[in-house]
């Protein structure tokens, strides 16, 4: 018998830890739904996130995100990835707490670095200095991450299943979030 999901597990953390990838491998092995509300803010407005910051500003894709959040918070249990800056709106932090459970991807500086440096689709690394901005971010949001209910930290070495595994040994340990059936033949 398969665990069983009894809340959304929103996975939340800076821009590259692996919220995404991580996510999707979670959600399949929790055999749960997964959604990422970076991907359906993009479908909604058939843009990508690029074009949103650049045409519309941050202020308007922040609502946004925080909206998407919140209706997505309202289905099934499933596995629900956010965008980095999302858990630092208290408004969410409060919904995600009251509705799901918050999971810290947890990675260092230069692993992060690593992930982000070859794709230009993250709008707020576009700087003089991207590897002092994703620092500069990292220090300004750790307090908001440090409220999620669980962390887990990844590093390098890590490969995407190995980190989904440990989330799944994480959310083991709360009986309200994840029932675990008993093996047969145990008294
Ligand atoms: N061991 C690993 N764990 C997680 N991601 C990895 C790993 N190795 C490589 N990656 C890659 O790192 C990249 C960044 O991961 P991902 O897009 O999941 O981050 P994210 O946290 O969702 O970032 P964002 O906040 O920008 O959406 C992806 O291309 C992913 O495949
Ligand atoms: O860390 C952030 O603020 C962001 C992360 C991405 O997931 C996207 O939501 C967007 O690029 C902003
Ligand atoms: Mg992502």
């Amino acid at each position: 018998m398969k665990p069983r999901l009894k809340k959304t597990v929103v996975m939340v953390g800076m821009m590259g830890a692996g919220k995404s990838a991580v996510g999707k491998e979670l959600a399949a092995v929790l055999g749960v739904p997964f959604l990422d509300s970076d991907a359906e803010i993009e479908r909604a407005a058939n843009a990508t996130i690029a074009e949103i910051f650049a045409r519309d500003g941050e202020a308007f894709f922040r609502d946004k995100e925080a909206q998407v959040i919140a209706r997505l918070l309202d289905g099934e249990p499933c596995v629900l990835s956010v965008g980095g800056g999302a858990f630092l709106r208290a408004e969410t932090r409060r919904r995600v707490s009251a509705f799901g459970v918050s999971v810290w991807l947890k990675a260092d500086l230069d692993t992060l670095w690593a992930r982000v440096r070859r794709k230009d689709t993250r709008p707020l690394l576009k700087t003089a200095n991207p590897y002092r901005t994703l620092a500069e971010l990292m220090a300004a949001r750790e307090p908001a991450y440090a409220e999620a209910d669980l962390i887990v930290a990844t590093t390098a070495d890590y490969a995407i299943e190995t980190t989904a595994e440990k989330v799944v040994e994480a959310l083991a340990l709360r009986p309200d979030v994840l029932s675990v059936p008993e093996l047969p033949g145990k008294p």
